[in-house]
């Protein structure tokens, strides 16, 4: 196989993708947060990489995506927050800080706002939540490994016994409105952060595909093993990363898609159409 470069978003919600990823000869491999994945693929830098599905929504003309990958959720996705001080529906006129690790979901909080009416001033701005908010922010957008813990502190801790779905959303002043399941609520589609994309004129060689399938067959199968080795990094319990991580839609089957092409038609009105290889 020629020189080929994949691309990893490397937070733990793909985790079960990634770890039984293999060596093959000629493929290397590049991790960045989603916005230089994006930049890596649109610059030819990387050749395939899971990318924020605004990206390749905006870039419909000159992508595809793998027919089967995805990383989706119905209902919470826990890692995916607004972390904010007044409810909701008070942000308007309001300054509120978003991560440039992101390109999807502030394109969701936009959407989110939108239908809720609330015409807030958004920012960029890098920092953990309670320092963004202790700095005058009335919310904060965070995304991935950071959010999850930022937002476990908020509704954990999570005891032997309990389940994540009655776990609380607030911790004093502090509201966590998780992204997904608010657009679950407008909705009633599964959310699609990430698909894995690539040039229309550079597919991917199937081997390099067929060994993915094989690697996300084998990470899924491990669940719990994913999830231990994960949660020593992250300083949170196994079990609650067992659940962040079983709660996600690996395989973009149809509801997926469906969700994907309402998001599309909301954030990026007059957008190419969706194009999804056949490999
Ligand atoms: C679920 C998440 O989705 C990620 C969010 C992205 C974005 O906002 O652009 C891009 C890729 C996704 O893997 C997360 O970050 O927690």
């Amino acid at each position: 196989m020629p020189m080929y470069t994949l691309g990893l978003i490397d937070y733990t919600n793909v985790a079960p993708l990634t770890a039984h990823l293999r060596d093959l000869e000629g493929l290397r491999y590049e991790r960045g947060v989603p916005t230089a994945m994006n930049a890596a693929l649109l610059e030819g830098r990387v050749d395939l990489s899971n990318i924020s599905s605004f990206e390749f929504v905006r870039n419909a003309h000159r992508l595809a995506a793998l027919p089967d990958f995805s990383v989706s959720v119905l209902g919470p996705v826990y890692s995916v927050n607004l972390f904010h001080r007044r409810p909701w529906a008070e942000l308007s006129g309001q300054r509120i800080a978003l991560t440039s690790q992101s390109a999807t979901s502030v394109q969701l909080l936009r959407v989110l706002l939108e239908a809720s009416g609330v015409n807030a001033v958004l920012e960029r701005a890098e920092g953990d939540a309670f320092t963004l908010l202790d700095q005058g922010y009335a919310g904060v957008l965070r995304i991935g490994d950071d959010a999850l813990r930022e937002w476990y502190r908020v509704a954990g801790p999570l005891g032997e016994r309990d389940s994540m779905l009655t776990l609380p959303h607030q911790r004093g002043d502090v509201i966590v409105t998780d992204l997904a399941q608010r657009w679950y609520d407008l909705t009633g589609h599964p959310f699609t952060f990430a698909v894995w994309a690539y040039r229309r004129d550079n597919p991917p060689p199937a081997e390099v595909v067929q060994m993915m399938r094989e690697a996300r067959r084998a990470g899924i199968g491990e669940l719990g093993n994913v999830a231990r080795s994960r949660a020593q990094g992250m300083g949170l319990p196994a079990r609650v990363i067992q659940h962040y991580l079983w709660n996600f839609r690996y395989h973009l089957e149809a509801p997926d898609k469906k969700g994907l092409a309402r998001f599309a038609d909301l954030a990026c009105p007059g957008h190419a159409p969706l194009h999804f290889g056949d490999l």
